[in-house]
């Protein structure tokens, strides 16, 4: 029997039904499972479990990152695509991507992985959606598998290239019949349905502008028959916007369920343009959104509707997106930019911080169909994130909502599944220095 008892926390925000904030009390963690929470707890027996104190921590539900690119983080701040909008910064960057093989894929999702968890992400997607010289799915599993996050990566494609009138250049898309077969293939190997689960894998073509009408439509028919998610980019900003009235002519919303793309089952990446009938439909359908405020930013896409969303009752997560769209990958600092923007655009009490803190945890927990995750409670899954409070970033703080407010953005602990994944600031489980060193020789092969 494995435990670990948290003693004595300054604050435990449990983000559970009750939303309850418990001062001074434990919590104890047993095989992977939150076991008990409440005063003076102790371990079963004290020869065998580890022990953290937690006078000078906030302690909260691990954050859960709802879209991301990790294979970008290999292309941060690359020149000529650093100001530009979304589809020109594609463009600057597809051929880029083209070079990129297994080892570009494991290491950068090993770098993209390891600095979300140090801003306390426990749980994170991941879309990788180009498969150049033999790179697969299983090269981002094996990272995620490594670092000991849990991860939910989807199956992503492209299949319409520039001379069928795609935005991708031909060399980068894939032939429709081998992109299914794949999904099939990965979803059998890798996806774990239970309670608990370390890996489920979703279906993602990449975006309307990418994939074909058949493949949006064949991929949900075999999403629902495997019993996986599925995901995909949607109404990004209006370049995207005109791409579907101009091709497909109808409004990105009535696309997606005309293709099977609503229900509790789907989320969209960013939905900056999501029109009051579309945030309507996601809403009675339960479909997810993941909200991507930085990149939103970065690529001047715009401010999504989140506090309208919200309201109508829409499931919302945050997603730190691609790092070369970010260019960062610290899922709370997108939080606190998620909170920022809602009130630059409705105002001071858009959204409190203890909202965007909700939509950080267990927010996205519920929109990749994990409510298991997200919350402190007993019975839910040991994803714990500890930030000190002692600190230069909160000194005068009143109320723990200055982690939103003034930070710290990085955790002191992080425990995944009951295990530590950060311990004192660090990640426990990789060799860092070593994976940055290669991340660094394969960027400036990139460059050569
Ligand atoms: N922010 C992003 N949007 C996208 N659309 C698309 O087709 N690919 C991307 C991407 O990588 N990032």
């Amino acid at each position: 029997m494995a435990e670990i008892l948290i003693r004595n926390a300054h604050t435990i925000v449990t983000m559970d039904d009750s939303r309850r904030e418990l001062s001074g009390m434990d919590l104890l963690v047993r095989d992977g499972v939150i076991a008990s929470i409440g005063e003076n707890l102790a371990l079963t027996r004290a020869d065998t479990g580890d022990i953290i104190d937690a006078a000078s921590c906030v302690v909260t539900p691990g954050l859960v990152n709802t879209h991301h690119h990790l294979y970008q983080t290999l292309t941060r701040a690359v020149p000529g695509a650093q100001d530009a909008l979304l589809f020109g910064w594609l463009q600057r960057l597809y051929p880029i991507w083209a070079r990129f093989g297994p080892e570009e894929m494991f290491i950068s999702a090993q770098v993209g992985l390891a600095e979300l968890a140090l801003s306390g992400c426990s749980l994170s997607s991941d879309h990788l959606y180009l498969y150049p010289n033999g790179a697969r799915l299983e090269d981002t599993i094996s990272a995620a598998r490594e670092i000991g996050l849990r991860f939910h990566p989807t199956r992503g494609a492209m299949s319409i290239g520039e001379s069928a009138g795609g935005l991708p250049p031909d060399s980068l898309v894939e032939r429709e019949a081998d992109i299914l077969t794949d999904m099939i293939r990965v979803v059998d190997a890798f996806h774990d349905p239970d309670p608990g689960s370390m890996c489920r894998v979703g279906l993602a073509p990449c975006s309307p502008f990418s994939v074909s009408r058949d493949l949006m439509r064949d991929a949900a028919l075999l999403a629902r028959d495997k019993g996986v998610m599925l995901h995909t980019h949607l109404a990004e900003n209006d370049e995207d916007i005109a791409y579907s009235e101009a091709n497909f002519g109808c409004r990105p919303g009535q696309y997606a369920e005309e293709l099977g793309w609503t229900g509790e089952d789907v989320w969209h990446a960013h939905c900056v343009k999501l029109d009051e009938a579309e945030i309507d439909l996601f809403a009675r359908t339960r479909t997810g959104v993941a909200h991507c405020p930085c990149s939103n930013c970065r690529l001047g896409s715009g401010i999504a509707p989140v506090r309208r969303m919200r309201d109508a009752g829409v499931k919302v997560g945050l997603g730190v997106d691609g790092s070369a769209s970010n260019d960062s990958g610290n899922i709370m600092a997108e939080a606190r930019q998620s909170m920022l923007l809602q009130r630059v655009s409705q105002g001071a009490d858009a959204m409190s911080a203890r909202e965007a803190l909700e939509i950080a945890t267990r927010g996205g927990a519920d929109v990749l169909g994990r409510p298991d995750c997200g919350r402190l409670a007993v019975g839910k899954r040991a994803d714990i994130a500890l930030w000190d409070i002692s600190g230069i970033d909160s000194a005068g703080s009143w109320d723990p909502a200055a982690l939103l407010l003034a930070g710290p953005t990085r955790v002191k602990h992080l425990l995944v599944e009951g295990r530590q994944v950060v311990q004192d600031g660090q990640i426990a489980t990789l060799d860092m220095p070593k994976v940055i060193e290669r991340q660094t020789q394969l960027v400036h092969r990139l460059m050569a």
